[in-house]
């Protein structure tokens, strides 16, 4: 029978084993587990930092490891897993003593394996304690060494140098290690962005303004979706840059605006928000499960302009009239590059053939919902990537099969301030160390009247 994880650091192992073998979703899995395992409060924190750090560090601690393990013979995944996060906590987590570290990694060999694997890994753990770990210096390619640096396949970080030079990739890799800041959106018509900042702070929960969209409050500390103000529906976590989209779509009161990729609903509640639940905002998505959770949150925020509908908006055309909707927002599936902060294992398991793959449903989803918009309407076209080929090459190859589209630069006055000078020819693209947001693109196109 297998055995079941009793420590912090064996749930940890697990459940990057789970992700390296089964590709399942780190957070997803950190939060089932967490409930499996009935991690307490205090330990939560330790197995998150542990989990994403060695997760966001696995090139680096296996460069750091392989030195160390050449004369091995083969290492089972889970046996690698181990020295990995015993690596991560030696280097990184600097208020955890070594012992303790030596300790549980053996402890854990054992339970998993057998005394033998218990004393190779002690032996490594001891090595690399005595010896010191390699220098990046060492790697001649630069390209390379800022990949193996940063934790980065190195051809993501090939392509980012061809597409952003060689300085902007360095800064986007190092901020892709940070944590990422917890933003939320505050439900304007419920609450202003002043008054539930005070109900915040009064709480005392430690919140400031957002560094980028007029929406949004940023928690400094604990979690906001575990507020009351969350369950009361006054505001919705999201990423800064994601609350752009709805100012730049600028719905009106009373319109018809099509939400073609729409779960979970974060731009959807706010695209309703925004038209003061009037109007209807038809909020598509190909997923019935994720249509559920479309429900929910448009439920939390007491919205009732909102139709979720499961449906591949690739046949949106078979559902909807030509020319009915006021504004349509395409916010495509895509490589979620801009999002690596918070789900590290989109960097290993994502590759170019995805992106070419993604950049063909993005061009069909775009094809599909064109016919739809009213003459004079706008469609906003966005998604968390920063990969040109899914984004302002699919905005173009759209535009040189579409001449009744034009790109809408008079969007830029409903951005912020500090994003108009990068906002041209009718897109935008931000990268995650510009403003402290996600990595995100979005593009503003109006059809002819
Ligand atoms: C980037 S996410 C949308 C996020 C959402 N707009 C929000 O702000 O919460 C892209 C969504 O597109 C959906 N999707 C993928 N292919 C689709 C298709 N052919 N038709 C409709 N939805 C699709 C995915 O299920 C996913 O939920």
């Amino acid at each position: 029978m297998k055995k079941q994880p009793n420590s912090v650091r064996d749930v940890a192992v697990e459940i990057l084993l789970q992700v390296e073998k089964n590709q399942a979703y780190s957070n997803l899995l950190l939060n089932s587990m967490i409930k499996k395992h009935k991690v307490n409060e205090k330990d939560i924190a330790l197995l998150t930092e542990i989990v994403y750090g060695t997760l966001q560090r696995r090139e680096t601690l296996d460069y750091f490891l392989a030195g160390f393990l050449k004369k091995a013979k083969k290492i089972e995944a889970w046996v690698q897993i181990l020295l990995r996060i015993s690596i991560y906590q030696m280097v990184y987590l600097d208020r955890i003593p070594e012992r303790a570290i030596f300790f549980e990694a053996v402890e854990i060999a054992k339970k998993r394996g057998h005394k033998g694997i218990a004393a190779f890994v002690n032996g490594v753990l001891r090595s690399v304690q005595r010896e010191g770990l390699p220098t990046f210096d060492d790697i001649s390619d630069s390209v390379e060494r800022l990949a193996i640096k940063t934790s980065h396949p190195s051809w993501l970080v090939d392509k980012w140098v061809k597409q952003f030079g060689y300085e902007e990739t360095e800064k986007m890799c190092e901020v892709n290690l940070m944590p990422p800041s917890q933003t939320a959106r505050v439900n304007q018509t419920k609450t202003t962005v002043d008054e539930l900042f005070h109900d915040l702070t009064n709480k005392g929960i430690m919140v400031e303004h957002g560094d980028l969209s007029e929406d949004a409050i940023k928690g400094m500390k604990g979690n906001l979706a575990l507020t009351e103000a969350f369950s009361k529906g006054l505001l919705t976590i999201q990423d800064e840059s994601s609350m752009l989209v709805a100012r730049a779509l600028n719905p009106q009161e009373g319109e018809k605006v099509l939400d073609a990729c729409a779960a979970p609903g974060g731009k959807s509640t706010h695209i309703a928000e925004r038209m003061k639940g009037t109007g209807t905002v038809h909020s598509l998505d190909l997923h019935e499960h994720k249509v559920k959770l479309i429900k929910q949150q448009a439920d939390r925020l007491q919205l009732e302009n909102i139709i979720p509908e499961a449906l591949d908006t690739r046949l949106a055309g078979n559902r909807f009239e030509k020319e009915s909707f006021d504004r349509i927002l395409v916010d495509a599936p895509c490589s979620g590059f801009g999002v690596i902060r918070r789900k590290p294992d989109i960097k290993y398991t994502k590759n170019q053939e995805d992106v070419l793959k993604l950049a063909d449903l993005q061009h069909n989803i775009l094809q599909a919902v064109a016919p739809l918009l009213k003459r004079d309407g706008v469609l906003v076209y966005s998604t968390c990537t920063i990969d040109k080929e899914e984004n302002s090459d699919v905005v173009q190859t759209f535009l040189e099969s579409h001449p009744e589209f034009v790109r809408d630069q008079a969007s830029v006055k409903y951005l912020p301030e500090k994003l108009q000078p990068i906002f041209q020819n009718g897109e935008v693209q931000l990268l995650p160390h510009y403003f402290g947001t996600d990595g995100f693109y979005i593009a503003c196109l109006r059809k002819k009247g």
